[in-house]
């Protein structure tokens, strides 16, 4: 069921994957701001069935990791936080910084996941940052699945401006560690728009083939230690 590609084909595909996912967020991003008569909208309704048909002319069973992914690095393609082949993610760009047990995310929130008018809704504020938290901790080789999330909103969190999100891997106990994270805008660093703090726990080894089976894949770079 695994679909291997070599180095090459990964590539070619990943940019081919990359190029589609941007294209479909530009259609999401018009999709919630159009004010087009009814007319058009079933005509755009029409058009993104055949697109539909299209691309499910060869699809994933749902626990099947695509063949874009790379399961020994844990990279998502289809992330709805950073992939680039994900029409939902906003994306968001991460660096991981092992050596300061950091990782940085970059991104502008748009229409698409407005909370409030005109704010970025709080589920998604706590997507990102559950997102640097976690990976905070796994580039630093602790990964883990968040076992516990907590979020301060203390701002207000505007839609269209760049945001900056950091974690940072605080104490490691055992299989556990803990991470704790801050959403500021790019230019105003010093205010603190919202903060999180999360537990991520390893998986036991078997405990992680059990729960990823259905993948077919060794996926412990998402659940080990490092
Ligand atoms: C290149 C791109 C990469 C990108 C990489 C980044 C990817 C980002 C992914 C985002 C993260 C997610 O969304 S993760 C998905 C959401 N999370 C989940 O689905 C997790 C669901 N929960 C579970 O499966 C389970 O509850 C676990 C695994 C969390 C814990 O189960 P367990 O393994 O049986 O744990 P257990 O033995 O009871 O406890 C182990 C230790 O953890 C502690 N512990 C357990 N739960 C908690 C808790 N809620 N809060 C505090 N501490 C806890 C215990 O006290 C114990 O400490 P001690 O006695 O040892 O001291």
């Amino acid at each position: 069921m695994a679909r291997e590609l070599t180095p090459e084909q990964r590539g070619v595909r990943r940019d081919a994957v990359a190029e589609l996912g941007q294209a479909l967020r530009d259609l999401v991003d018009a999709a919630v701001r159009t004010e087009v008569p009814p007319d058009r909208l079933a005509e755009a309704t029409r058009a993104a069935r055949d697109l539909t048909g299209l691309l499910s002319e060869d699809l994933r069973e749902v626990h099947e990791i695509a063949s874009v992914d790379d399961p020994a690095t844990g990279e998502r393609w289809y992330s709805p936080v950073y992939g680039p082949g994900s029409p939902v993610a906003p994306p968001m760009v991460v660096q991981d910084r092992p050596e300061e047990r950091r990782c940085v995310g970059r991104v502008t929130v748009g229409k698409q996941h407005e909370g409030p008018p005109g704010l970025v809704h709080g589920g998604v504020v706590a997507t990102l940052l559950d997102h640097v938290l976690a990976r905070s901790a796994r580039a630093a080789g602790h990964g883990g699945l968040t076992a516990s999330l907590t979020v301060s909103y203390r701002r207000p969190v505007h839609l269209g401006v760049p945001l900056v999100v950091t974690g940072e891997l605080v104490s490691v106990e055992g299989r556990r560690a803990t991470a704790t994270a801050r959403v500021v805008a790019e230019d105003a660093p010093e205010i603190t728009l919202a903060e999180g703090e999360a537990t991520l726990v390893a998986l036991r080894a078997d405990r992680a083939s059990e729960v990823f089976a259905r993948t077919g894949r060794d996926v412990g770079a998402w659940t080990s230690r490092g």
